[in-house]
């Protein structure tokens, strides 16, 4: 698969947060966007996941040399964000059960696998509204890290979590990224980003 970024620019309002990001990624792809707050990275992952129009350029999803329409790319993304919603009544059984009627997990990995790699099973029956933040935020970075999608987004992948927390994503993201075009939006956190091999800067 290749993502290809042709002149993008978006526009709040009467401002532009970007203009002309111009990029081509592909499989194997490992791309960190950087920029401090505002800068506009939430809103380039949006774009790139196809969930948000840009206002100038396009965006083109390449398949087996075949152009994508963008509602077949979207149900190839993952994406986590620290803004993303889960279902807050369901617990995290119910919500894996839900996810995988439409969305086959990694590797085989079955629900059950999948919950034990959240390393939340002790409080998989407790709805989520309950969870804390770091909790919610482990359950959104599984859901994206562990569905079979070719390509991953993930921003501010470790807001909330502890220290703990973030070593189980570093492990957890290492063990799935290699086959996929990952993107990660980070104010530079360095844990974050260790795997990227490559930089999209909104700073400059
Ligand atoms: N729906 C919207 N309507 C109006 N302005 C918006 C909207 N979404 C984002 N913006 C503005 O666009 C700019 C970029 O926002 P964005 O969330 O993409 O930045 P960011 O780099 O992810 O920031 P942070 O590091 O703080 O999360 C900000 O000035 C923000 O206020």
């Amino acid at each position: 698969m290749q993502v290809e970024l042709k002149d993008i620019g978006k526009k709040f309002e009467r401002h532009f947060v970007f203009r002309n990001v111009s990029d081509s990624f592909k499989t194997g792809d490992k791309t960190a966007i950087l920029g401090g707050n505002g800068s506009g990275k939430s809103t380039l992952l949006k774009i790139i996941s196809g969930s948000l129009t840009s206002t100038e350029g396009k965006i083109e999803i390449t398949q087996n040399n075949q152009n994508l329409p963008v509602e077949n790319y979207m149900r190839q993304v993952a994406f986590a964000g620290p803004y993303t919603e889960i279902i807050e009544e369901y617990n995290l059984e119910e919500i894996v059960a839900f996810q995988s009627q439409f969305r086959k997990w990694r590797n085989g990995l079955s629900d059950a696998d999948v919950i034990e790699l959240t390393r939340l099973q002790k409080v998989a029956k407790r709805p989520i509204a309950n969870f804390s933040s770091g909790m919610r935020q482990r359950v959104r970075l599984a859901l994206a890290i562990l569905s079979d999608t070719p390509v991953l987004l993930l921003d501010e992948p470790t807001s909330n979590l502890d220290a703990k927390g973030m070593v189980w994503f570093q492990n957890l993201l290492a063990d799935h990224v290699d086959d996929r075009i990952l993107f990660v939006g980070s104010n530079h956190q360095e844990i974050e980003t260790a795997l990227c091999t490559r930089e999209i800067n909104l700073r400059k």
